[in-house]
């Protein structure tokens, strides 16, 4: 195995036995050895049943891959192979490196122990010391999040509160590579932030295998997919491929036999006709957040305040997408700043930038020095895109410095809780204005 490669994975297959009859559970059991004592050949009264069957892959240092197939199609198995928690039937996998995985709800917790003694255990069985674990518990603790419960038996917790502590135990063992079967599926929206800012940290230095059926995650985290189907590689390659192909067949899964999905090459005249325009009503709502928000500061310059507002009422608290709103930054010089820049960037729940932007445009020419407890506001006005129900942070920082050489002074990850419900947006991260949705029937035969 090469250096670069982290999981070697080659011609792995797993079998379950399967027995038709309680009974023949019990025959095999007793049989085989008698038959085997006097001589006679051995029959079986099962079947295999092969639960992943001919998988090839490599995963490379620093590389992510989704892992993608419907209910049954040998996901959890597989990561369970690389994990080293099943033996494989046939085939090898080779693992380099420390590996640390969030499979199935609550597995690797014991139900009788509190938080404190599963994060002591759970960290001891991913190789850390007794040291290292006492010198990380307080921030495995924090980042959890789940407050006076760490001291309670884990068979109380929710299933929101088994993930974070799970999340907060493998985000601190210093893992070379991460295995994610679906599990923060069931994490607030806040802590799903937080963990999607923790996992593109982690794309920067580990390796990661996250299992999802939501093709958007994986397209938006993933270098490269692998579509399972009943136990055997269907296709694997750039996630995009994969995942476009994945949806394209549950779509005619879902239509049946009655509807042909065939593939267009793009080639098809333009139609365009007058047609009414789209309406895009939804609600959103933006929650300011500065006191709770996570983030950094340097103790040279703090964001104070941050609001996104409705420029026609202010006060509202909840607006419209296509709306015109502004977001206010208001930050304080604990020394003299020289080169201050303020900027916003809206992010949704995986962590994926959609937009922002920074004073640079204005100050870059023109420098706005703030004196040592002198106070500046920035304010960006724009047309709110319209966005898809979910939830949203947005970030909001003041740095020091130009475009390629800055200072971080204060930086704040959830600056603004921003919330969308009832939206009509249901594909892409924004939606578009659409001036024209039509449909008529050509009679051209
Ligand atoms: N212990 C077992 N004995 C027999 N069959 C098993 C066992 N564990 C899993 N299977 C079977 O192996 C197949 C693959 O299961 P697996 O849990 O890996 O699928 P999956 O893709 O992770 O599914 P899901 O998306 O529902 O989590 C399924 O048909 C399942 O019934």
């Amino acid at each position: 195995m090469s250096a670069e490669v982290v999981v070697g994975v080659n011609g792995i297959g797993k079998a379950y036995q399967i027995y038709q009859r309680p009974q023949d559970r019990l025959k095999q059991f007793v049989w085989p050895r008698l038959q085997r004592a006097i001589g006679t050949p051995a029959r079986n009264y099962y079947r295999d049943f092969w639960a992943v069957r001919n998988m090839t892959f490599e995963l490379r240092r620093g590389e992510t891959v989704g892992i993608i197939g419907r209910n049954g199609s040998g996901k959890s198995t597989l990561l369970q192979l690389i994990c080293g928690t099943l033996t494989p039937t046939e085939g090898t996998v080779e693992v380099r490196g420390r590996v640390a995985a969030l499979l199935e709800l609550g597995s690797g917790f014991n139900p009788e122990f509190t938080g404190r003694e599963n994060v002591y255990l759970n960290a001891a069985i991913l190789g850390l010391t007794p040291s290292q674990i006492k010198d990380k518990y307080d921030e495995i603790v924090a980042f959890a999040d789940i407050g006076d419960f760490i001291e309670q038996p884990v068979k109380t917790y929710s299933s929101g509160m088994m993930v974070r502590l799970a999340f907060a135990v493998i985000a601190h063992v210093d893992a070379d590579l991460l295995v994610i079967d679906e599990a923060l599926s069931v994490g607030d929206a806040i802590f799903t932030h937080k963990c999607m800012r923790w996992l593109r940290s982690f794309q920067e230095r580990g390796s990661l295998l996250f299992v999802s059926h939501d093709t958007a995650s994986v397209q938006g985290l993933c270098d490269r997919a692998i579509w399972l189907d009943q136990g055997a590689c269907r296709t694997q390659g750039a996630a995009k491929d994969v995942t476009e192909a994945y949806l394209k067949y549950s779509f005619q899964q879902m239509g049946g036999e009655a509807i042909e999905l065939r593939e267009l090459d793009g080639k098809r005249e333009a139609v365009s006709d007058d047609a009414p325009a789209v309406s895009y009503q939804a609600h959103i709502s933006a929650e300011p957040n500065v006191t709770d928000a996570r983030g950094w500061n340097t103790g040279h310059a703090e964001v104070v305040s941050v609001l996104l507002e409705n420029v026609s009422s202010p006060d509202a608290g909840h607006f419209e997408g296509g709306e015109i709103v502004r977001v206010r930054i208001r930050a304080k010089a604990h020394v003299a700043i020289d080169r201050p820049i303020l900027g916003f960037l809206l992010r949704d729940r995986l962590g994926q930038d959609l937009f922002g932007e920074n004073t640079l445009p204005v100050t870059n020419l023109a420098p706005k020095p703030i004196p040592a407890g002198g106070n500046a506001e920035a304010m960006f006005q724009f047309r709110l895109p319209h966005l898809p129900n979910g939830h949203y942070e947005l970030m909001a920082s003041i740095a020091e410095g130009d475009l390629y050489n800055h200072v971080q002074h204060h930086w704040l990850h959830d600056a603004v809780l921003v919330q969308v419900s009832s939206s009509n947006v249901r594909y892409g991260l924004v939606g578009l204005p659409f001036q024209h949705v039509d449909m008529r029937v050509v009679d051209d035969r």
